[in-house]
């Protein structure tokens, strides 16, 4: 359900946050956001629909509209889609963790993304402070293995690996700790189906293809 003010939240909870543009959200983040649930051993998923990429030229769609297509698409009792980076004013994800961090006192928060973020992250900004304070949980996505894996993260990070065999571990662990989960993949994007102009109830179900 759409969160129209900040979510609760108890101290020991553990909590992923996947932050996108969802423009629009489809049947890819509703299938990694299950399994992030699953493998990182969550409580809950909170939707970061974001007020706009800081790396991307063009804006998005309106935020009311992929708060309603998001909501459409992901149907979940633990999960919760959410506007909280425009209530607190940040697009840059170190902010906005730092902010949930002091909000949230005593919460466990995980970074989610899909793989082909991970081979990019070194372009955020203050992307190490990110590495070092929250765990990262990573999601395969077709056709990001290799460039994920070699990433200049990957690489500055790999100590701090965690097997994905180990995956229920990451929540409770200290930063720095990432873990790469090799799900099976859903091999859609918000891009293709911009590029399609249309969006239909069937690229948000899960199954369908
Ligand atoms: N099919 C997918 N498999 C795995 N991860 C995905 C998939 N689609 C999106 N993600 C992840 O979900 C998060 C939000 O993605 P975003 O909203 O940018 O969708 P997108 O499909 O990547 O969009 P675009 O094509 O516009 O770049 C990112 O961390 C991204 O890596
Ligand atoms: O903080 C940054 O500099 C930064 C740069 C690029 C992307 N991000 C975040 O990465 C998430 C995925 O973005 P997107 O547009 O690929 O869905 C979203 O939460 C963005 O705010 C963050």
């Amino acid at each position: 359900m759409a969160r129209t003010e900040f979510p609760l939240a108890r101290a020991g909870m553990s909590i992923g946050l996947l932050g996108g543009s969802f423009d629009p959200a489809h049947k890819g983040h509703a299938h990694i956001t299950r399994e992030a649930l699953k493998r990182f051993g969550l409580d809950r998923v909170w939707w970061l629909v974001s007020p706009g990429n800081p790396l991307k030229e063009h804006g998005p769609a309106p935020l009311a509209e992929r708060i309603e297509r998001a909501c459409a698409v992901m149907r979940h009792p633990h999960v919760d889609v959410t506007d909280i980076e425009t209530r607190l004013g940040t697009r840059v994800t170190a902010r906005t963790l730092a902010a949930l961090r002091t909000r949230y006192r005593g919460v466990r928060f995980v970074w989610l993304m899909g793989a082909d973020n991970l081979a990019q992250i070194h372009r955020w900004q203050d992307w190490r402070w990110i590495m070092d304070h929250v765990p990262v949980g990573v999601l395969a996505r077709p056709g990001q293995q290799i460039s994920a894996c070699m990433s200049p993260a990957a690489r500055i990070y790999r100590p701090y690996r965690i097997p994905g065999s180990q995956s229920q571990a990451l929540a409770q662990a200290e930063a720095p700790a990432w873990c790469f989960v090799n799900v099976p993949m859903v091999d859609i994007s918000s891009s293709e189906i911009r590029a399609a102009g249309k969006w239909t109830a069937a690229q948000s179900r899960e199954g369908e293809h």
